[in-house]
């Protein structure tokens, strides 16, 4: 709704649809109502629009884009209308203007924002362009090259930057409404022409022609199979080269390409999941509606190695009080370098610098190796060495030091967080707070709940995410919990794939061609082979645990493969050493390139164990990579170990490096089709039986027997399951 009302000569127009004010169809109509009503009211002399609640508002209704072109093709018209009206319209900016948000302060004759104020066109980050004339208006306003940086990054700036670049005329700290409401009083009367950013030139530049080329190969660069960035940037450029007229028409070209690539209702699915995983629910019953998160006034972080430096960095950007404990004084100076160093590059990048972060203070930030200090914190973070006895050992200790209530959290990536709760006496304070590296970087916490692990606990460590600015995800427990479970079988494939015939190489471009930041043998590489060793030592899978007389390529019945252990054998473990799956300039190098002596290695590996080198095509190497791991998501489904699809997907998307435009693994599995994947994953499974992570899933299997249902409806297959699933 867009509610009407006038004041003396200034009619207002509140744009109202809570919580953001999106523009839905019924909005857009009440705006376009209350335009022709001020116009034709000859006691109106301008105009102002807002938004109700303290936002202007956050664009299209993303919700309505399964009708998108009644969507797009309404916007425009209307962002006409407003620049075309004899009377001045003036913008209130308060809160968030965003895409079809601020196209509509676009098509308004003069903006005012509030000093804390938002503003952005993020259309990109949901597939598409700014679609309702930004693409044109807004280089008219701020030039080529800053409208280009908004447009093809979605970012959102603040006010005080959108003064900067011309994008408002105003900022004001107190009431923008009463501010532009005396603007629009002010500037009746005056010309509206030079007002008019349709009839405005481009500002030009003097090498325009070479800026787009250099903008483009930056974009394209960024982009990776990402389609919008580069449409928002022919957009752009048309807007340069083009009258607005013809610009507006190329803009509505691109348009409908992004609304039919598929792309849009990736993005909008993974815009969507991020925001449904917060609702958490246990199996228990408790949920995010009934649990209440306790306050973190102070916390602790035990272990500074490279996780616990990355996670005492994200806690002091949070401004949460700290304590870094090592074990002894010796690795506490070498931890407290390192997470100096990292807070000195973040401090750089952020406005106020290292005042802001105030990590010298040690009342804000001690360094300490007494586990005593600990006995104030609300939350304690433990982020050592990848070992059940350490961490039993740690947490005992804590359950007897730390105050009553306070939460007791492991970084574990694998371990049983059960079992390390057996060794407290408050096994309803822990939890498993799982980050990812580099820790103050990465999006995902992977939230970890055991057995009895309170509600309280859950909501806590929901909360310490978002103070984080992270998307905490809520699962259950179980070997890899949700993200590695998933990894396992797609590493698994690819070394497999090796054995067959491939190259590290080959399999990494087909899986990079996809999207992936990384394919797996570069990402294994950058991770460390060691750390995965070390985890099939104490798994007795290689290592002098293993038995006499297990056949190299076996394990429990099943194909195994020695590979990264015989790589690990020979100090090959990744960048670290300078040789992994492929060699680097030197250790620590990041340049990676195909090594002869890992081609000869293979060709001898596979002599010696008489396989058949054959030649393994594009096809094969993407669906047993992706299908093996999507087969993992639907039994992890089955298992209650995640409570929907939308959940993996937010942990692929944000925790490693799947690409955002496809969705996430189950969004992707649904646009592919079920169907297709069960009649893959039998014909691989046939080929090579003795892998179980080839063997569809019961889950998976009853889906498609059920018409390949949508995956909103996936899960209530699971409700009414039988107990054959
Ligand atoms: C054809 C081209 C023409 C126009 C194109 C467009 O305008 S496309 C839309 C462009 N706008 C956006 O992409 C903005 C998206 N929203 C946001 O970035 C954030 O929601 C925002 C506004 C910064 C607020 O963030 P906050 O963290 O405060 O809240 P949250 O994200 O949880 O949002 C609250 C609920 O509002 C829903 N919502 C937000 N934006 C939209 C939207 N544009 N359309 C529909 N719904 C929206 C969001 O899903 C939340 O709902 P909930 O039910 O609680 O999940």
């Amino acid at each position: 709704m867009a509610h009407y009302a006038r004041g003396s000569a200034v009619a207002v127009i509140r744009l109202c649809n809570p919580p953001v004010n999106a523009l839905s169809l019924a909005v857009l109509q009440a705006l376009e109502d209350g335009l022709k009503k001020a116009d034709a009211d000859p006691s109106v002399k301008a105009v102002m629009i807002c938004g109700e609640n303290g936002k202007f508002s956050a664009g299209a209704d993303i919700r309505g884009f399964s009708s998108p072109e009644r969507h797009g093709g309404a916007l425009g018209p209307i962002v006409s209308l407003i620049e075309s009206s004899e009377k001045p319209v003036v913008a209130a900016i308060e809160g968030v203007a965003l895409g079809g948000g601020l196209e509509v302060a676009l098509g308004c004759h003069y903006r005012i924002a509030h000093m804390k104020a938002q503003m952005g066109l993020p259309e990109v980050t949901i597939g598409l362009l700014p679609g309702a004339e930004g693409t044109q208006r807004l280089p008219r306003l701020i030039g080529v090259p800053a409208a280009l940086d908004m447009i093809t990054t979605g970012k959102h700036i603040p006010a005080t930057e959108a003064l900067k670049l011309g994008l408002v005329d105003e900022i004001v700290e107190e009431n923008t409404i009463e501010a532009a409401i005396r603007l629009a009083n002010k500037v009746i009367g005056q010309p509206l022409g030079p007002r008019r950013l349709s009839l405005k030139p481009i500002p030009r530049l003097p090498n325009m022609e070479a800026f787009l080329r250099e903008a483009l190969v930056r974009v394209k660069q960024q982009a990776r199979g990402w389609l919008a960035p580069e449409l928002c940037f022919q957009a752009v450029r048309a807007a340069a080269e083009r009258p607005f007229a013809a610009g507006v028409r190329r803009e509505r070209e691109l348009l409908q390409v992004l609304l039919t690539s598929g792309q849009a209702r990736a993005l909008q699915h993974a815009f969507f999941a991020e925001r449904a995983v917060r609702r958490w629910a246990a199996p228990s019953g408790a949920s995010w509606s009934s649990a209440a998160p306790q306050p973190v006034r102070k916390a602790a972080v035990v272990g500074l190695g490279t996780m616990g430096r990355g996670i005492v960095t994200s806690l002091v950007k949070a401004n949460i009080p700290l304590v870094a404990l090592e074990q002894n004084l010796e690795y506490l100076n070498k931890g407290r370098k390192a997470v100096m160093l990292l807070l000195e590059r973040e401090a750089m990048k952020m406005e106020g610098g290292a005042q802001t972060l105030d990590f010298h203070n040690p009342a804000r930030l001690h360094f300490t190796v007494d586990f005593d200090l600990l006995r104030d914190v609300d939350l304690v973070i433990e982020a050592v060495f990848e070992n059940m006895a350490l961490k039993k050992e740690i947490f005992h200790k804590l359950s007897k030091i730390c105050k009553p209530g306070a939460l007791l959290c492991t970084n574990t990536s694998a371990l049983n967080i059960d079992e390390i709760a057996s060794a407290t006496s408050c096994p309803q304070q822990v939890i498993g707070t799982h980050f990812f590296s580099p820790a103050h970087v990465m999006r995902l916490l992977e939230i970890i709940r055991g057995r009895h692990t309170s509600p309280t606990a859950i909501a806590t460590a929901m909360q310490l995410a978002k103070a984080l600015k992270k998307v905490g995800v809520v699962v259950g427990n179980c070997f890899g919990f949700v993200g590695n479970r998933m990894m396992f079988p797609y590493v698994q494939q690819a070394v497999f794939l090796l054995e067959e015939g491939s190259r590290p190489e080959a399999v990494d471009q087909v899986l990079e061609d996809f999207g992936f930041k990384l394919g797996p043998f570069r990402m294994s590489d950058l991770a460390g082979l060691d750390v995965g060793w070390r985890s099939r030592k104490d798994q007795g899978l290689t290592g002098p645990s293993l038995p006499s007389g297990t056949p190299a390529r076996q394990r429990h019945g099943q194909r195994y493969s020695p590979l990264p252990d015989l790589l690990c054998e020979q100090g090959r473990f990744g960048q670290k050493t300078g040789k992994g799956w492929y060699q680097y300039e030197q250790a620590g190098g990041r340049t990676a390139t195909p090594d002869p002596w890992l081609h000869s290695f293979l060709s001898h590996y596979r002599d010696t164990h008489h396989i058949k080198t054959r030649f393994i095509d594009q096809e094969e190497i993407l669906e047993r990579c992706l299908f093996s791991l999507i087969n993992e998501g639907f039994a992890i489904l089955a298992e209650g170990i995640a409570s929907g699809p939308e959940h993996l997907d937010v942990i692929y998307i944000n925790g490693y490096g799947w690409p955002k435009h496809r969705g996430g693994p189950m969004f992707y599995a649904s646009t592919v089709g079920l169907p297709r994947v069960l009649a893959k994953l039998q014909k691989y499974s046939e080929v090579h039986p003795d892998v179980p992570g080839l063997r569809p899933s019961a889950f998976l299997k009853k889906l498609v027997a059920a018409g390949n249902p949508p995956i909103k409806e996936w899960m209530s297959y699971l409700s009414q399951q039988s107990s054959k699933l």
